[in-house]
């Protein structure tokens, strides 16, 4: 029973065998993955060895995880009649993770899926980027943008309820169709200060860069030696150390530099929600796919609210609070047209 559904995401994934002792599986990457040696699956051309221990590990995982590709008709039967609301991560599930974060592109294929989607259900992306960086990577108009980790949102025009969001700032949009949500607004000549100190601080390590995502700070570390990473985390830490409203967070190979406020991909969420009309919505069904640690709040603010499906992409077994899986980007590229498919169908 369950070496079949195994299999199942094994086809899914383009591996046509249920790997049960060490194997030597046959397809190739062009991609650099995060985790894992195990790459996006395209067609059979280079050997990859994969310990036997790793796919044990997956796999158990995968039973509390299920992947949404191979539990796509489940997931659309119980959302018959609900009013779905997409919410995507960007890097790391509509691009593949490189090295360099100025390089992070999205497919053609990608973005015509999420323009799909977006044609079908109200969409957000919700990104550690700056809003502006992110809209550049994306290139849609149709879609809500929740830069900085949700603290830079551009959302429909807002029905107030007062005192609902501590926040609440809005001012209205360019077109007077959108309103601008910024949150952490009073702290940006503080952010602009600490950019400059770790600029000048982490210049000494080559292979190190500063990202300024507007209301967070990105400190990147992946291109440098490994031997490195630990300096880099104490430099990191003795900047932040002088700014007590501000903390670090950790991502992929990237120290993040935040505002100390109640404030995240969670709120951003539910903040998109209300502004779309579903804040006391019981059909409405939202779908959060993301694959880093800072989107585990939103898939928190899912699970507590007991509604719609949020999704990790992951090619290793993590602690989430997610309830499904996907492997990598391809993945999310087939179940984004997978989903445009099944509304434009019914
Ligand atoms: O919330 P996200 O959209 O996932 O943003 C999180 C961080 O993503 C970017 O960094 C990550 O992706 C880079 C490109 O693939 C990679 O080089 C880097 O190592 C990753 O950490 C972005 O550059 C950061 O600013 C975001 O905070």
């Amino acid at each position: 029973m369950m070496r079949n559904k195994l299999n199942k995401v094994y086809n899914a994934m383009g591996i046509f065998k249920h790997p049960s002792s060490p194997q030597t599986l046959g397809f190739a990457s062009n991609v650099r993955s995060e985790r894992s040696s195990i790459v996006r699956p395209e067609p059979c051309e280079q050997k990859l060895t994969v310990p036997n221990a790793e796919y044990a590990a997956y796999e158990e995982w995968l039973s509390d995880h299920p992947s949404a590709l191979v539990s796509f008709e489940e997931m659309m039967t119980s959302a018959k009649g609900k009013k779905i609301v997409m919410f995507l991560d960007y890097d790391g599930t509509l691009s593949p993770i490189v090295d360099d974060p100025e390089l992070a592109f999205m497919s053609d294929k990608m973005r015509s899926a999420v323009r799909e989607v977006a044609g079908c259900f109200p969409t957000a992306i919700i990104s550690g980027r700056s809003r502006d960086k992110v809209h550049n990577f994306v290139k849609l108009n149709e879609v809500y943008y929740a830069g900085s980790h949700g603290m830079d949102i551009m959302a429909p025009p807002r029905k107030h309820k007062s005192g609902d969001f501590k926040y609440q700032t809005p001012s209205v949009g360019e077109k007077g169709n959108s309103a601008i949500f910024q949150p952490a607004q009073e702290f940006l000549p503080e952010i602009e200060k600490i950019f400059d100190e770790l600029e000048k601080a982490t210049k000494v390590f080559k292979g190190v860069t500063v990202e300024d995502n507007r209301f967070c700070i990105s400190v990147h570390y992946r291109r440098a030696e490994e031997k490195v990473h630990s300096d880099v985390k104490r430099i990191v830490k003795s900047v932040v150390d002088k700014h007590s409203r501000f903390h670090k967070t950790e991502g992929k190979k990237v120290w993040e530099v935040r505002p100390s406020i109640k404030w995240n991909k969670g709120n951003a969420l539910e903040y998109l929600l209300n502004t779309l009309g579903f804040d006391e919505s019981s059909d409405v069904l939202p779908i959060y796919i993301g694959d880093d640690r800072t989107d585990e709040d939103a898939f928190e603010v899912l699970q507590k609210r007991g509604q719609g499906f949020s999704i990790l992409v992951s090619q290793k077994p993590k602690e989430t609070r997610a309830s499904y899986s996907l492997r990598d980007p391809s993945e999310v590229l087939t179940f984004l047209l997978r989903l445009a498919k099944w509304r434009q169908d019914s």
